[in-house]
Formats: structure tokens, C-alpha cells, sequence
């Protein structure tokens, strides 16, 4: 069913899932400013077995339902390094389309882009400037800048592989670059066919001549857990990787789970390592969602403090390179998580899960957001969970 229908529905039953709409749980953005400067004060209830106590302790505050004192106390405990605002990096356009069998049209990457900057997605990776004999999805790299010149409101970031890549995105307007290099020696040579100290030779090029362009640079750091020829990768080899690209001038370092084969026990000592060495606040996570790993990963990143997270629309994507690798978590199932928990994003996801349709209508296969199948069918067949929630 359409998204705009599904939300029409929902709507009619008093229910919403802009708010990531959770029967059990209600934020009171009250709770957020009057918690510490930088965290989440509390978020939500313990799960579905305490509806009558949510009910007991809460009071209307204009829509949301505040939580008791008590609870306020007993789940900050679990949430209180939590950042209260979460910076989504939308790759959907570029790390999701570069995978698709068929190429998807132009128009429709613009028209994409657009929907994912109206739903409030401040950062959108646009395209890539590779090669298209390496990338043929992303040929038409300049064509969507154009479609996307006028749009406000958004960056637009592009993968540049090297200085060549750099020269091009500037020429098409890109007003900010990613690089990305391997922690894994192997990878590097099958994603962009060179060394990882090679890589970084040809970084540094790039982060001169964009600093010259006072453009900001992020750099990725790909199989941060696992790779798929090689297996396990260490965290010192991460941490390594993380360190070159922060010293030569990059403002973000994304950690990416390429095959999304980390679980919290592979990830935390990974992040421990990278931590050491580069700012935790100049750091981003990629979790691909392969093992169904990605939500948990992102979870204990925030914990740790971590805020800014890349995701992707519907769940689309992979690597062309990294075989078997599924898509980014879903920016839908992101959303709604954060929702959950009283962390800010801007993001309606309403409008997102229209951006989500309108490009897995395109792609002629369901969306692989968890939340997007259950809303809709949340929306089409009222269970015990909807007839509480629209009694409160
Ligand atoms: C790096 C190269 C270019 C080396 O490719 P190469 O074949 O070794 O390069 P080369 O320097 O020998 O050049 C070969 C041809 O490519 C051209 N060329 C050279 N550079 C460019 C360029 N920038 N744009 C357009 N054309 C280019 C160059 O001009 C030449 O053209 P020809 O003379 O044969 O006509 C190639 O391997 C490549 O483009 N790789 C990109 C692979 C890619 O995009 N992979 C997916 C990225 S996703 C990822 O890495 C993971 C991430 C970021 O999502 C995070 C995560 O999930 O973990």
C-alpha cells in the first residue's frame, strides 16, 4: 500500500508514526531540554508488558504523554550517553543505487533526493565521481548534480576516488567530497585497485586541492570488522586507517561495516581502538545490515557516544565489490529506533517512508525496512497493539 494511504489511515485511527509511533512508548521533548546539555535525559517505558503503567504515570503535555519522575530515573540510567540529537547521513542514493542490476534513471535518483531532503534528511550523498567502467550505476554522476542544483536546505556529499574524481565533482558543483580507503589490504586492491598505502597517497592529494577549495572532506574507513577476502580485521588496522584520514584534514571519519558482519562484541573493541586515535565526535558509523546486527551496533555506538549515523533508504544497497553484503540498515528503522528513545533527528518519517515507496515501487521489490512493512501493515489490519494505542 502507498505510504501517503497507510498514513492517511493511521492518521484517521489517531495514530501516527511521525513520531515513531510506539504504543507503549510517549517522549515528552520536556524530558530532553531538561536532561544534560548533550544527552538524552529519558526516553520510554521497559517494553509492551507496562502499558497500564504507562497509563498510571503519565500525563497529557500537549500530545505527548510525560513520564513519572520514576521512570524518568530508572531508564536515564540505561540512555544517559546517548546524544540527544542524531545526524543521519542519508547514502541511499549513492552506496544504495551503485549496487542495483539495472540502472536506475536519472530523473528518478533526482526525484529520490529531492524526497529524502523533504523529509528533513540534512546530509544526502549524492553520487559518485568513479569510474564508470568500475561503477556504470553511477555514470551519470554529473547529470545528478544538475537535477539537484537548486534543491536548499541539504548537503550533498560525492565519493572521489582520486584527484581526477575531485576535479570532476568540483566542476559539477559538489561543495563537498568522501574519500574512501580499505582497513583491509585486500579490499582496497578489488574496490579501488591499489594498495591501502596507496590509497592514502592519493587521498592526501585530494585533501590538499579541497582544502584549497575550502571544501569539507569525509573519509571512510571500509571493513572495519570483517572483509570478505580476508576474514576478521583488527582494530589497530582500523584505528591506523582512521588516524591518516583525520590527520590529513578529514572532518568525519565514516567506520564502515561493509558486510555487516559485526556484532557489539566485534564493534566495541573496533570503536575502543578508533577512539584512541581520532575525536569521538569527528566520528560516523555505516553498519550494512547483512546479519540483522546493524540497529544493536548503532545502539551501543551512540553509547559510546558516537552521533552521527549513516543509513539508507528502504535498506537498499551493498558493494560491488564486497559480494553478498546486503544493504545499510534502513534509515526508516533508524528513525523510528531514535524516535523511540527521545533522540532528536528532524527527520518525519512519514515523508521518509513516501521517499522509501517511491524508490522500491521503482526497483519493483519491497522495502527492506522493517518498519516500513510492519506500519503498513499496522495500517491495513488493526491488532491489539493499534486498539490500545488509540485508546490513549
Ligand atoms: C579508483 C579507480 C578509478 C581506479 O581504477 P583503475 O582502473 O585502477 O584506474 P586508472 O587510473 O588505471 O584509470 C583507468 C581508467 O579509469 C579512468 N578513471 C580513473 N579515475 C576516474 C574517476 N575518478 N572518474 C572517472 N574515470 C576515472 C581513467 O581515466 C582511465 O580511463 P581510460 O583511459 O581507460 O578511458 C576505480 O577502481 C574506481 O573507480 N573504483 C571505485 C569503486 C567504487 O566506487 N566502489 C564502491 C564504493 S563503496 C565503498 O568503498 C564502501 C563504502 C564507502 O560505502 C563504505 C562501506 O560500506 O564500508
Amino acid at each position: 500500500m502507498q505510504a501517503a494511504k497507510v498514513s492517511a489511515k493511521l492518521t484517521r485511527r489517531g495514530l501516527s508514526w511521525r513520531h515513531g509511533y510506539n504504543p507503549t512508548m510517549r517522549i515528552s521533548s520536556r524530558f530532553l531540554s531538561s536532561s544534560s546539555a548533550s544527552h538524552v535525559g529519558v526516553s520510554s517505558t521497559n517494553g509492551l508488558g507496562i502499558q497500564g503503567e504507562v497509563d498510571n504515570c503519565c500525563q497529557q503535555d500537549g500530545g505527548d504523554v510525560v513520564l513519572s519522575r520514576e521512570n524518568k530515573r530508572r531508564l536515564s540510567q540505561y540512555l544517559r550517553h546517548i546524544p540527544q540529537f542524531v545526524k543521519i547521513v542519508e547514502v541511499g542514493p549513492r552506496d544504495g543505487l551503485q549496487n542495483e542490476k539495472h540502472i536506475v534513471p536519472t530523473a528518478v535518483k533526482v526525484e529520490l533526493i529531492k524526497m529524502l531532503v523533504s523529509s528533513g534528511l540534512r546530509v544526502v550523498e549524492a553520487t559518485s565521481f568513479v569510474s564508470p567502467k568500475w561503477v556504470p550505476q553511477l555514470a551519470d554522476a554529473n547529470d545528478v548534480m544538475e537535477g539537484i542544483r537548486n534543491v536548499e536546505g541539504a548537503r550533498f556529499p560525492v565519493l572521489t576516488p582520486n584527484i581526477k574524481g575531485f576535479e570532476a565533482a568540483v566542476a559539477a558543483g559538489a561543495k563537498e567530497v568522501a574519500i574512501f580507503a580499505s582497513a583491509s589490504e585486500s579490499f582496497s586492491k578489488s574496490n579501488i585497485n591499489c594498495s591501502i598505502e596507496e590509497s592514502l597517497r592519493r587521498y592526501r592529494e585530494v585533501a590538499v586541492a579541497a582544502r584549497k577549495h575550502s571544501l569539507p572532506v569525509r573519509g571512510y574507513v571500509s571493513c572495519v570488522v570483517g572483509c570478505p577476502i580476508e576474514g576478521m580485521v583488527p582494530p589497530s588496522n582500523v584505528a591506523y586507517v582512521a588516524k591518516e584520514l583525520y590527520g590529513m584534514g578529514c572532518s568525519e571519519i565514516s567506520l564502515g561495516d561493509t558486510i555487516g558482519v559485526g556484532t557489539p562484541g566485534t564493534v566495541i573493541p573496533m570503536l575502543e581502538s578508533v577512539v584512541d586515535v581520532v575525536p569521538i565526535e569527528n566520528l560516523a558509523v555505516h553498519f550494512h545490515d547483512t546479519y540483522g546486527q546493524a540497529l544493536s551496533n548503532i545502539l551501543l555506538s551512540l553509547q559510546m557516544g558516537i552521533g552521527t549515523v549513516d543509513c539508507s533508504v528502504s535498506g537498499l544497497g551493498g558493494c560491488p565489490y564486497a559480494k553478498g553484503a546486503s544493504g545499510n540498515v534502513a534509515t526508516e528503522d533508524v528513525v523510528y529506533m531514535l524516535n523511540g528513545i527521545g533522540v532528536k533527528t528532524n527527520v518525519d518519517l512519514e515523508k521518509l517512508m513516501l521517499a522509501g515507496d517511491f524508490i522500491s515501487k521503482h526497483l519493483g521489490r519491497p522495502s527492506a525496512s522493517k518498519v516500513a512493512i510492519a506500519l503498513q501493515k499496522v495500517a491495513s489490519k488493526p491488532n491489539k497493539c493499534t486498539a490500545t494505542a488509540s485508546k490513549l
